[in-house]
């Protein structure tokens, strides 16, 4: 039987690790890392996620403001909110929650989230700066999945890594940074042929597809550090994710499970973010 991954754990131990250096930064500097989180609308599970970034950060020692916006909000109203927190000293972090209103081009908003306060790593000029090795926000999913990687104490360098799934936020930054931790990186997708064929290579599988328990034991190989990032809905309407985790617990060497893997290291990691541009933004 495969290991657990236990995020929520992994997520916790961190969290008291990020509190300790803030407490250490805020009594050297006198300065309380600050982030500002911008909700737009009522989704329901944005409004869940919110308030755990609220409670978190301001347990880890953060000062923390919501900015709740109507649902009818304009692009306009919300670019000048961006702006205005943009231009704040104590803001050292603004995180625009998604998604947002299709009313909204989430594109036009992420630009323009200045670079320096970009704790998502969503900006072009951090997706850019990552790709090419440079000073940059690491988005918080990714950052959490090489953390969970990294817990099992398998070396990551000279392995096959597949990740399955090419999105902006998570697929294309998690393969940048198995990269830079060297592994030998594939990204397969929808239009992959024989998927399985190549996700078996992988020592290493990240998963982010969005399709409930689409991954079987037929897909791996035995042994292989299994991350399951997807959030699906299963046939009993179950919280569950991209990897069947009963299916595939016997083949794995390590799996995370959902809930419990990847999500709690979501916010840890934004958590992290907001203290390394405060770090950055305080001489
Ligand atoms: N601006 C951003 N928007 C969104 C992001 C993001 O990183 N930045 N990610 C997701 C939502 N998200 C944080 O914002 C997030 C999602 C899920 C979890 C989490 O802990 N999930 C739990 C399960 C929760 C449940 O029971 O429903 C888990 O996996 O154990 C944390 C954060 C989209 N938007
Ligand atoms: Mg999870």
């Amino acid at each position: 039987m495969g290991h657990i991954i236990n995020g929520k754990q992994i997520a916790a131990q961190t969290q008291v690790s990020i509190t300790e250096r803030i407490e250490a930064f805020t009594a050297e500097t006198g300065v309380k890392p600050g982030l500002t989180v911008v909700l737009v609308g009522e989704d329901q599970a944005s409004q869940v996620y919110v308030r755990n970034k609220e409670k978190r950060a301001v347990a880890a020692g953060i000062n923390s403001a919501v900015i709740r916006l109507e649902a009818t909000t304009s692009e306009a109203e919300l670019l000048a909110v961006v702006e205005q927190l943009n231009q704040a000293e104590e803001v050292h972090g603004i995180l625009v929650q998604l998604p947002l209103p299709k009313t909204i081009d989430a594109d036009k908003v992420l630009d323009r989230i200045s670079p320096l306060k970009d704790v998502d790593g969503f900006h072009p000029i951090n997706v850019g700066n990552l790709a090419i090795g440079k000073e940059a926000f690491v988005p918080c999913t990714p950052a959490g999945i090489i953390r969970l990687i990294k817990s099992t104490g398998e070396t990551i360098a000279g392995k096959e890594a597949v990740v399955v799934g090419r999105s902006n936020i998570v697929g294309k930054p998690v393969a940048q940074l198995l990269l830079q931790e060297n592994a030998t990186v594939t990204i397969a997708h929808s239009r992959t042929t024989d998927l399985a064929a190549v996700t078996k290579r992988a020592d290493i599988l990240v998963v982010a597809t969005g399709l409930a328990k689409f991954i079987k034991k037929e897909h791996l190989k035995p042994g292989a550090i299994v991350i399951d990032v997807g959030m699906d809905r299963d046939e009993n309407n179950r919280l569950c994710g991209d990897v069947d985790f009963d299916d595939c617990i016997d083949v794995a060497g390590y799996l995370t499970p959902v809930p419990g893997g990847v999500g709690p290291m979501t916010i840890t990691m934004l958590l992290e973010n907001t203290l390394i541009s405060a770090e950055r933004h305080t001489n």
